[in-house]
């Protein structure tokens, strides 16, 4: 590698650093006040940066990627709007970030229908948030239930992540692999409870 290039390099690295610190920064500022809904209340920060995590693990590197994953649900849970992301971190951010984003305006009916009916045709990088945010959420609920949350609402949630995630298939092998168990997991433990119960 000559200077020129080692150089440019350097500088790129330093830019990608720089971009994913203040996405960082930026969405511990806006869920600042907001806790995860199980028993545990973790700071819900912890979320989106396992999210990126999960990503990272599944070998996606790409630096758009990653801060949308960390700002991924900004929009949708906190006062963050699609014009701030875009003018902070760009047009290519903020549409990845606005396709992972439900439109809080609209019944939870809808919008939970709208999440199964689009999966198919979000963009790869989408996909792949996309994956890596229920691959996080169903393996917090096989481990905690959410305050509140009856056991048929765990099985609905987990019946409703499966038809989103088929839809999303074909970006990423280890993320679907580990969705794939996790499913696994769910049908035995459901397996257990109604053999404990005959
Ligand atoms: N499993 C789990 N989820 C929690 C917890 N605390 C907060 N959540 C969030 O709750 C959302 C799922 O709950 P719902 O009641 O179905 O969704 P809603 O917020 O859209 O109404 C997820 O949002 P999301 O990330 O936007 O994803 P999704 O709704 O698109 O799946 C998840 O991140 C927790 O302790 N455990
Ligand atoms: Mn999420």
């Amino acid at each position: 590698m000559d200077k020129t290039s080692k150089a440019d390099g350097q500088q790129e690295t330093a830019q990608s650093v720089a971009l994913l610190v203040r996405a960082m920064d930026y969405s511990a500022e806006k869920h600042k006040d907001q806790r995860r809904k199980n028993s545990n209340k973790h700071p819900y920060i912890n979320h989106p940066v396992r999210v990126a995590r999960r990503l990272i693990d599944a070998e996606i590197n790409d630096v758009s990627i990653i801060a949308a994953a960390l700002l991924h649900d900004t929009v949708e849970d906190t006062d963050a709007t699609k014009e701030e992301i875009k003018n902070l971190f760009g047009a290519e951010i903020a549409s990845i970030v606005d396709e992972v984003s439900d439109d809080k305006t609209l019944p939870k009916e809808v919008r939970k229908q709208l999440q199964i009916q689009h999966a198919p045709s979000i963009s790869p990088q989408a996909k792949a948030i996309k994956l890596a945010d229920k691959l996080d959420n169903l393996t917090e609920l096989l481990e905690k239930t959410p305050i509140g949350w009856e056991p048929e609402r765990v099985e609905q949630y987990f019946d409703w992540a499966k038809a989103v995630v088929d839809g999303l298939r074909g970006v990423n092998p280890a993320l679907e692999q580990q969705l794939d168990e996790v499913f696994a997991k769910k049908a035995d433990a459901a397996r257990k409870a109604c053999s404990s119960v005959a």
